[in-house]
């Protein structure tokens, strides 16, 4: 098997996603700093090797330096990976760029649109960093905590540029994580956002307590959103047929880690949107990207029934009772009206 050389990562971001891809990254042996914006939880990681706030109880790798100071974390850096969340993205590249080194490509993990402007985080990227920049973006099927604690995963990793996509991926790759790659971003950035959302659609049904049926017909019909949305960006369909759409849509949308269903639970229940997002503590991505997503929609002019309803219950607009209703009062019709993406 051909050996990866050595590859000086920075990985800026140090909630629960940086930092499981830094210590994943550092236990394949490439040297990595982890940079966060707080000094208390940066200490405990460059000191005790565990992330308190974030990951806790998880031994990180001695070999994982974490610091505050930007610029030192990106010194003499081969790569970097952005992981802050999406509404942090566009800023964040600003701030790293006067300290990219100039071969450097970057990467990120974060999921969403730009909240705002619903842009893709690659034209976002591409717009701050130029177009010569290696660009590509980490998706897939992966919880934190699991990928910290050392747990079998497989991602994918999307670029325009195939030997950065590589590189990227070589430096994840190791003995319990597959890191396939793509150069689809488009695709692979709009399953991890739209998952999000039907994250929250799966996580109201199984909080109304609606049964599994429920939860496979949502999500079924919610691949059917994100391929007919797919379709009209111009993104690939294998794309969102794989690690990018269908497996993180299985992933969150049935596992109780994530976030944005838990989100989902809680509102079906009966919970408040401030409520469960203040005791979730964590990014909820969904809160944003459902506008985003039905703004795309809009702009397309594709109907997504499941991702509006999201929308209309996350701005408190209808009920989780008035989301199921709208629902099975859906006019009935053919299951594939005009092929796969009709
Ligand atoms: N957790 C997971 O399993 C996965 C997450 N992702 C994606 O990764 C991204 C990051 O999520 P995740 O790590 O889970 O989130 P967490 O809630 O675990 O952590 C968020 C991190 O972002 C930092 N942050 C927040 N706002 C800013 C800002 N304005 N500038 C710089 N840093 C900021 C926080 O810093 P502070 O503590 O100082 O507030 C914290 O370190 C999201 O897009 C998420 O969808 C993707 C795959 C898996
Ligand atoms: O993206 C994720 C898994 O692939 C994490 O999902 P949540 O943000 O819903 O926790």
């Amino acid at each position: 098997m051909e050996a990866t050389a050595l590859v000086k990562v920075a990985v800026l971001g140090a909630g629960s996603w940086g930092t499981a891809l830094a210590a994943l990254i550092a236990r394949h042996g490439h040297p990595t700093v982890l940079w966060g914006r707080d000094e208390k939880i940066i200490a405990a990681i460059d000191q005790r090797h565990e992330n308190p706030r974030y990951l806790p109880g998880i031994a990180l790798p001695g070999s994982l330096r974490a610091t505050t100071d930007l610029a030192d974390a990106m010194r003499e850096a081969d790569l970097v990976l952005v992981v802050v969340p999406s509404h942090a993205f566009a800023q964040s590249l600003r701030t790293l760029a006067p300290h990219r080194p100039p071969h450097a490509g970057v990467a990120w993990a974060t999921k969403g649109f730009e909240p705002g402007s619903g842009r893709f985080l690659h034209e976002v990227a591409e717009e701050v960093l130029g177009e010569c920049v290696p660009l590509a973006v980490v998706t897939g099927p992966s919880f934190a905590k699991e990928v910290a604690q050392g747990l079998p995963t497989a991602l994918t990793v999307h670029g325009c540029n195939d030997d950065f996509a590589k590189l990227v991926a070589d430096v994840l790759h190791g003995p319990a994580f597959r890191a396939y790659t793509g150069n689809d971003m488009l695709g692979a950035e709009l399953g991890g956002a739209m998952k999000n959302v039907l994250a929250v659609a799966t996580g109201v049904a199984d909080g109304m307590q609606l049964g599994l049926n429920a939860r496979a017909g949502l999500i079924t019909r919610g691949l059917n959103e994100m391929l007919r949305l797919n379709h009209a960006i111009g993104g690939k369909a294998e794309t969102l047929m794989g690690l990018a759409g269908l497996g993180d849509l299985v992933l969150t949308c049935t596992g109780d880690l994530s976030r944005n269903r838990r989100l989902g639970l809680a509102l079906g229940r009966g919970q408040s949107i401030e409520d469960a997002v203040r005791e979730i503590g964590q990014v909820v991505e969904s809160v944003q990207t459902a506008d985003e997503v039905m703004r795309q929609a809009q702009r397309h002019g594709i109907e997504l029934p499941i991702s509006s309803a999201v929308q209309q219950v996350l701005h408190g607009e209808i009920t989780p009772a008035e989301g199921l209703r709208l629902l099975l009062a859906r006019e009935q019709k053919p299951e594939y009206p005009s092929g796969l993406f009709g």
